[in-house]
């Protein structure tokens, strides 16, 4: 009963935050110095040059692969928390924010009424996973999705929403991670598996998991970033390690003697090459 007051607690206040976020968005800590990648690099002959010398398409693809690459991706996010707080959470974005962007009238500078369509994706567990085309100017210009955006923003603080990209979305869904499990990442800040892992692992909103997750990163600075996830999910079942995973050793534990994994997600650093958008900020 305590537990559930607490929630209802919780949810009230955040109802209010949210209003009052809607309109002022979190104030920003220190100047906005991104840049739109047109901007940052509008011709790389040696970036050029490596690709084209690796034959990855034919040469009359050449200019169609390099538009490819200069497509912003879209926004893509989540929705997290316990299966009330989910549901809550998807009737406020559906009724209060994505019908009052499907029923704006688009300006003729803007993206196509398709485009700024919210797209669930389907193969998201419980349907928590969206996506939309939410460029620095339809913010700015349009009243609906700027609401979205600092709502976006103020979820993702308060731990009811996380940002990431789709494509980065599946490989914890396709671990298939159930609350008995031991789970290691090996690469794992800034930690956007991580959490998704720990949501499976937390599935079952009647008992606490007897499974973990270990999350593991080289990088001490980033490391912190794992602990900031860890805090914001509010999760009992992770244990964050800072070491090379090439040379991970053993985890010693008493019984068994030797620790086993019954999952391992090892998401090693990529050339990021593919996806060079410029960002929403959110
Ligand atoms: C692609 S990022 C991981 C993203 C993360 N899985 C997520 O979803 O938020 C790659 C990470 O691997 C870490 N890394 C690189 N070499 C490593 C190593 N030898 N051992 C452990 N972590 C390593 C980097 O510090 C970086 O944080």
């Amino acid at each position: 009963m305590a537990r559930r007051n607490r929630k209802v607690n919780k949810f009230a206040q955040r109802k209010r935050d949210r209003k009052e976020q809607e309109n002022n968005p979190p104030e920003k800590t220190g100047e906005d110095t991104r840049t739109n990648y047109d901007d940052i690099i509008r011709e790389n002959a040696v970036f050029e040059q490596y690709y084209k010398e690796q034959n990855i398409c034919p040469e009359e693809e050449w200019d169609e692969f390099m538009k490819c690459l200069k497509t912003n991706l879209p926004t893509a996010f989540r929705i997290t928390g316990s299966k009330c707080e989910t549901s809550s959470l998807m009737n406020i974005v559906q009724s209060e924010y994505f019908s009052k962007i499907l029923n704006t009238k688009m300006n003729d500078d803007m993206q196509e009424e398709d485009e700024i369509k919210p797209i669930n994706l389907p193969w998201y567990p419980g349907g928590l996973a969206w996506q939309l085309r939410l460029t620095r100017m339809d913010i700015r210009r349009n009243e609906a999705l700027y609401k979205l955006h600092n709502f976006l923003i103020a979820e993702t603080k308060a731990g009811g929403v996380s940002r990431q990209e789709a494509v980065s979305m599946i490989p914890p869904v396709v671990l298939q991670v159930q609350p008995h499990h031991k789970v290691l990442d090996m690469c794992a800040a800034p930690g956007s598996k991580t959490a998704q892992l720990l949501e499976f692992l937390h599935a079952d909103e009647d008992s606490m998991p007897t499974g973990f997750v270990i999350a593991n990163d080289v990088d001490n600075s980033r490391c912190y970033m794992l602990v900031h996830q860890a805090k914001r999910l509010n999760s009992p079942s992770i244990l964050i390690t800072n070491h090379d995973s090439a040379v991970l050793p053993a985890f010693k534990v008493t019984d068994p003697q030797q620790l086993k994994f019954d999952r391992v997600l090892c998401d090693v650093p990529c050339s990021g090459d593919a996806t060079m958008p410029y960002s929403t900020g959110f």
